[in-house]
């Protein structure tokens, strides 16, 4: 564990491909002041430095495929560092993608006290994607990426949820609703942490 982050408090935010995490934690933030790294942003942003190591996961990227565990944790923790100052908790969006993730997350960094599952149906989240991919210029905002996106948040994901909510921290969001009224739960829920 990293004694920077020892007393941070920290959300999971897990979902399928275009469910709605990205947009719950805006909201969160503004209205909780947490700070949100989305693990998917931090990737893109490398892709977009033009790196070495950018062009190499850009390709598993445009795959729909997973990213070394280790290339996004550390991603993660050094984001999580350089925001501990003045932090008043995580929102870890994309993240854990497969339990093996998650039990590294926890050696390295800490345990999380929530994890907000962000549940839409996988037509939902395709048309969302669709829909998404006119303007968002993703290269994986495409139907065959998404296909692949998706098949890989059945299989790698979803256990990652059934794994936490053996510690009884998962707490379900429907996500089919308007913007504002998923938000009302995913506030609940959060102001059910002590
Ligand atoms: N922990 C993570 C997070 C992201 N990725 C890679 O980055 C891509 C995009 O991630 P993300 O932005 O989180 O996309 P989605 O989960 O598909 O959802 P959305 O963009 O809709 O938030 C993934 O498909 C995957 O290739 C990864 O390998 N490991
Ligand atoms: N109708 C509706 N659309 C949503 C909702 N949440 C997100 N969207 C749309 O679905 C798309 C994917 O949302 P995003 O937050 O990027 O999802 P993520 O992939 O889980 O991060 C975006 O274009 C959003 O505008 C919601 O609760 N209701
Ligand atoms: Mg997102």
């Amino acid at each position: 564990m990293s004694d920077k982050l020892k007393d941070a408090k920290i959300i999971f935010v897990v979902g399928g491909p275009g469910s709605g995490k990205g947009t719950q934690c805006e909201k969160v933030v503004a209205k909780y002041g947490y700070t949100h790294l989305s693990s998917g942003d931090l990737l893109r942003a490398e892709v977009g430095s033009g790196s070495e190591r950018g062009k190499q996961l850009s390709a598993i990227m445009q795959r729909g495929e997973l990213v070394p565990l280790d290339t996004v944790l550390d991603m993660i923790k050094e984001a999580m560092i350089a925001k501990a100052d003045v932090s008043k908790g995580y929102l870890i969006d994309g993240y854990p993608r497969e339990v093996k993730q998650g039990e590294e997350f926890e050696k390295k960094i800490g345990a999380p006290s929530l994890l907000l599952y962000i549940d839409a149906k996988a037509e939902t989240m395709v048309s969302r994607l669709m829909k998404r991919g006119e303007t968002s210029g993703r290269a994986d905002d495409n139907e065959e990426t998404i296909k692949k996106r998706l098949d890989l948040y059945y299989k790698a994901t979803e256990p990652v949820i059934a794994f936490y909510e053996g510690r009884g921290i998962v707490r379900k969001i429907d996500s089919e609703g308007a913007v504002d009224v998923v938000f009302s739960n995913v506030a609940k829920a959060i102001d059910g942490l002590k």
